[in-house]
């Protein structure tokens, strides 16, 4: 497709070095390359060692209007954070002192519940989502909480600010520990119909709804089934915990005798489908995975959170051998970061502390966890025909990072190449280094206001 196919015009090109992954490579280096995004925000031509005065002929653009990078610096796919709590972020770096089922009673229900209050919702939903896209988090899939107005809320502050996210109202019509933080399967039923009602009604371009039954412990089996329909009558993502910790997998055998493991909880209420990604999933059984990979359902990878309130340590290596989708996520605030390149260090600690318990096992490289941050998110969302990667065709989420900024936290040293240089950013590299933000072509970061 060229110019004059196409009535797109032009909107950015980008010349340099860009980095990303492709199903069969985890990491690609395309140096001296020119990347076109078109004016719907969507990736037009990227051209290795081409002439940029033809290519500019061809697409009808200014080689003056070229954005070169600099020799420290490169384009990567923007990063996929597939799950984290919004509402959990006033509290985040704290309250990591208990294990998942007293930590939700003791600090996680009593917090949400203030979401009732939009003064409040606003506040911590506008500062996460800055903080996430700053971060390099260019799709967000959100838990909210049962508050269907502040659910609202957070979509729109997400378009707003211009980030890629799912936003999933949460459902729970079980609470014993803390009552006042649940509702009646019929309000969650009523109000789950209408938070997917009125953001679609938004018509946000990159912002849907996503049903987000808690996790089987605060869900009745009616719930649960009712949940499974609303996804499958309107062609909805699902977004739920599972095999967190082991007290948690305990507690659902207790709760669904008539179920064979936790999977088939989820199975037998139509909730795994090939656009489900639960959290977790560090207890599952190889028997699991495998329902995971016939569904199509995916796993996010929090390896922060797993090891911060001592869950446990999820075998990424096994579970990509089932063929099970996998994306990273951040799991604020069980997780104490919001950053995903956090979440791509400790994905790399926890493969290296199985390495250390486990000689045969095969440590994660450096590149395959780029990959799970970025393509691994997109396929993790079923998103992957949309972003991820640098295709033709795709929409242009990008970060442009720049490892060699003023006062920054990365030295570099004569001879240190491209992979090189990217191997330093994921390890050692911040908000500081990620220059400019991209979503859909819309250039996020720096904020308009700053
Ligand atoms: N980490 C985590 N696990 C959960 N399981 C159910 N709810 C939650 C939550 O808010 N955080
Ligand atoms: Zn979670």
């Amino acid at each position: 497709m060229n110019q004059n196919d196409t009535a797109a015009r032009i909107a950015h090109v980008f010349r340099g070095t860009f980095v990303h992954s492709t199903p069969r490579t985890a990491l690609e280096i395309l140096q001296d390359c020119v990347l076109g995004v078109d004016d719907e925000g969507k990736i037009a031509f990227i051209e290795k060692d081409q002439d940029v005065v033809s290519l500019s002929k061809m697409w009808g653009f200014k080689t003056s209007d070229i954005k070169q990078l600099g020799q420290y610096e490169f384009l990567m796919p923007g990063m996929v954070d597939t799950h984290i709590h919004a509402s959990q972020y006033s509290y985040t770096g704290t309250a990591l002192d208990l294990p998942l089922l007293e930590w939700l009673n003791t600090y996680t229900f009593p917090v949400e519940a203030k979401y009732k209050d939009l003064d409040f919702a606003n506040d911590v939903y506008t500062k996460v989502v800055r903080r996430t896209l700053k971060n390099g988090s260019t799709t967000a899939c959100y838990f909210a909480t049962i508050h269907t107005d502040a659910s609202l809320l957070l979509g729109e502050l997400a378009d707003k600010f211009g980030q890629r996210a799912l936003v999933g109202k949460v459902c729970m019509d079980c609470n014993s520990a803390v009552p006042q933080y649940k509702e009646s399967h019929s309000e969650c039923k009523e109000e789950t119909d209408r938070f997917i009602k009125e953001l679609l009604k938004k018509k946000y371009l990159n912002v849907k709804p996503v049903v987000t039954p808690r996790f089987a412990p605060s869900c009745s089996s009616s719930l649960l089934s009712e949940l499974g329909a609303i996804a499958y009558n309107n062609k909805l993502h699902i977004q739920s915990h599972i095999s967190e910790n082991k007290e948690e997998v305990e507690l659902v055998k207790t709760l669904f005798p008539g179920c064979k493991s936790y999977t088939d909880v989820y199975l037998k209420h139509n909730l795994l489908t090939d656009r489900t990604v639960m959290a977790h999933g560090c207890h599952l059984t190889d028997e699991e995975l495998e329902i995971f990979c016939e569904t199509g359902s995916a796993i996010s990878h929090c390896p922060n959170s797993n090891i911060s309130i001592c869950s446990g340590m999820l075998n990424v290596r096994n579970v990509l051998n089932h063929k099970v989708k996998l994306g990273l996520g951040t799991d604020v605030a069980g997780g104490y970061s919001p950053s995903m390149l956090d979440a791509i260090r400790r994905t790399l600690d926890t493969s290296k502390a199985l390495t250390i318990q486990d000689p045969q096992h095969e440590t994660l490289s450096f590149e395959e966890v780029f990959r799970l941050a970025t393509l691994g998110g997109s396929e993790a969302l079923s998103l992957d025909d949309q972003i991820g990667n640098f295709v033709v065709g795709k929409d242009f989420d990008a970060l442009r990072v720049n490892v060699c900024v003023p006062d920054g936290p990365i030295d570099l040293f004569p001879g240190e190449g491209p992979k090189v240089i990217l191997e330093k950013f994921l390890n050692l590299g911040d908000d500081r280094n990620i220059t400019e933000v991209y979503v859909a072509g819309r250039q996020v970061v720096p904020f308009p206001d700053t």
